[in-house]
């Protein structure tokens, strides 16, 4: 069997196909990278909440694989939005790794747990609204492009610090550059960090999809980004709301689910908890949802669109 697989031609993007046919290739499949380039890679000197998020990263693909012209889509789980188009579906979800954000440096004293003042750059609104509320002594440039253009810009002295997913910064080797691992207990991750999706489209051969899911799903994995998904289709967040939420399991039979929301001066901040089992877990997600909008967040996600 034979996989067509569809990536960007972001160094990221293309080591997480290549992390793809490697495990497709351990179960006797082979494969081959079609590179494609999005409206997300080309848009780099707009900040992404302005040209409106929904799948900029993602649509280039979704046409190829409705085409028929690649067999799967490997994306970055955090760069999917929460509904897809009709036609479209995940079909496996890889076993995540650390799910923090690093602070990204060339000067290993910069710390965000002491109050000296330094700059940040970063064009997440996530980032900027947490920062805002746990470090309001740090202030933060804006800052887009890959993770190869970032760096170039920290050591054009753009910005004294970068902050981003450890998943990322790994991936590429930049371990040796990361001086501050921040806490998921207050620095709680975006929707799908740390995990790398497969999209297909409905169409695609049944035996196909049972192939790869089986070689690249990792079932608790799974359960957790369905709960972490759903509160944000609750929501009806994509990238550009100030929104995080992280799953975690126990145990096989338990998952814990933390998400909320910040208000983009960071004033607020919104956070709920809920416990169930893998199988309750797009409950999960909806629950925390609906019991946050019930709480303010209604008026807060108002706000939040209203200002964006
Ligand atoms: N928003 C871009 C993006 N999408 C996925 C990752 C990192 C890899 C991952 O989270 O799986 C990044 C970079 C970052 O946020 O630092």
């Amino acid at each position: 069997m034979h996989i067509r697989i569809g990536t960007r031609s972001s160094r990221l993007a293309v080591w997480q196909a290549e992390h793809i046919q490697t495990l497709l290739q351990a179960g006797g499949l082979t494969s081959e990278l079609v590179l494609i380039d999005t409206k997300g890679d080309q848009v780099l000197d707009r900040s992404l909440s302005k040209i409106g998020s929904k799948g900029v990263f993602t649509q280039e693909l979704e046409d190829q694989l409705r085409l028929g012209s690649i067999d799967i889509a490997v994306h970055s789980a955090k760069d999917l939005p929460s509904s897809l188009p009709e036609g479209l579906g995940i079909i496996a979800f890889t076993e995540r790794e650390l799910v923090n954000d690093v602070l990204v440096s060339r000067d290993k004293s910069l710390s965000l747990t002491n109050s000296r003042e330094f700059t940040i750059g970063t064009s997440s609104t996530r980032r900027v609204a947490m920062l805002k509320h746990f470090s309001p002594h740090v202030t933060t440039v804006d800052m887009r492009g890959n993770l190869q253009t970032r760096l170039r810009k920290l050591d054009e002295g753009q910005c004294d610090a970068l902050l981003l997913a450890y998943a990322g910064v790994h991936r590429m080797g930049y371990d040796e550059f990361i001086v501050e691992h921040l806490p998921i207990a207050d620095f709680t991750p975006a929707v799908g960090q740390g995990t790398i999706a497969i999209e297909a489209a409905e169409t695609l051969d049944i035996e196909k999809v049972n192939a790869i899911r089986q070689l690249t799903n990792h079932t608790l994995t799974e359960a957790c980004l369905l709960a972490e998904r759903a509160f944000l289709a609750r929501l009806e967040g994509g990238c550009s709301i100030p929104s995080f939420a992280l799953a975690q399991w126990t145990d096989e039979q338990t998952i814990r689910l933390t998400g909320g929301l910040v208000s983009l001066d960071g004033s607020q901040l919104l956070r709920e908890n809920f416990t169930g089992t893998p199988d309750e877990a797009p409950q999960l997600g909806h629950e925390l949802a609906e019991s946050l909008l019930a709480r303010g967040g209604d008026i807060l996600l108002a706000d939040i669109r209203s200002q964006l």
